[in-house]
């Protein structure tokens, strides 16, 4: 291996207090008094893209959860964005309504929040637009394919114009092809509209493309074990994948998971 793996890596805790969006400082998850998560300290600043990794059950989800105030620590705590509705969610599955086109899909929850029809529609439109979509925002989700029905998702999260974007695992059910269009996309929202995003993903090369910043979740107790910065310009330069300092970047992240792994009995 070339790349400078742990070496590169700094210990969560050693972060500032810098300004940050959002924060997890030493926060504890149990269920049934077992434990899921941490302590747990993660800080995002605004407009960082944060990737997080670790095997299954490591506590990604949970660490998401409490981001986006779903559940609350047993112990540590959790700073969220100020305002209501700073905070977008994007969930491994799209959850569209089946009978709802893709506008009202968009619409309805802005609608439901105390937008006016008129406007929720037009930033509909507007966020379908931004994805990708809008010449299809009269279509059913049984008429979208699965990345369209992916990116009618995101347009529903990002027509809050959230400051914090919380992604698990979004792109997990569809083809590499469609997950690097949909890579490509959230740099080219991030670039019109720098907003802060906590990233799950299973994939290393994944979360090292897409991310400023990789967090390893250790399987055995939810804690971060490494915290790689990403080299390199954020929208990725053309052939970015095939360049030596993404390719040492994505060993730095995969050796930090390999230490994280849960040891066989
Ligand atoms: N509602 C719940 N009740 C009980 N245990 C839970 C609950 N939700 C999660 N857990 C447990 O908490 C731990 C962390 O779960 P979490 O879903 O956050 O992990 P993850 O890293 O996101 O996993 P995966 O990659 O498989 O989605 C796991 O041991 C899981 O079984």
């Amino acid at each position: 291996m070339t790349g400078p793996p742990l070496a590169a890596a700094r210990p969560v805790s050693a972060q500032g207090a810098e300004s940050c969006i959002s924060r997890l400082d030493q926060a504890v998850v149990r269920y049934a008094d077992r434990p899921a998560l941490g302590p747990l300290t993660l800080a995002v600043a605004p407009g960082e893209i944060v990737a997080l990794v670790g095997a299954s059950g490591a506590g990604k989800s949970t660490a998401l959860r409490l981001l986006a105030g779903l559940e609350a620590p047993a112990e540590g705590s959790v700073q969220r964005p100020a305002q209501p509705n700073a905070t977008g969610f994007v969930f491994q599955s799209p959850t569209l309504m089946p009978w709802a086109d893709a506008r009202t899909n968009v619409a309805l929850p802005l609608e439901l929040s105390g937008v006016p029809a008129a406007e929720a529609r037009h930033r509909a439109d507007l966020a379908l637009a931004a994805v990708g979509l809008g010449d299809r925002t009269t279509a059913r989700p049984r008429q979208l394919s699965g990345g369209m029905a992916m990116r009618v998702s995101l347009a529903r999260a990002l027509s809050i114009r959230p400051e914090l974007l919380l992604l698990d695992e979004p792109f997990a059910a569809l083809d590499s092809i469609t997950r690097r269009g949909l890579i490509e996309d959230l740099h080219r929202l991030w670039a019109e509209r720098p907003l802060a995003m906590v990233f799950v993903t299973h994939d290393v090369e994944e979360a090292a493309y897409l991310a400023g910043r990789v967090v390893v979740l250790s399987a055995a107790d939810g804690r971060a074990v490494a915290d790689v910065p990403m080299p390199g310009p954020l929208p990725r330069p053309e052939g970015w994948r095939r360049d030596p300092a993404f390719r040492d970047a994505v060993e730095a992240v995969a050796s930090g998971l390999s230490h994280a792994m849960p040891v066989a009995a």
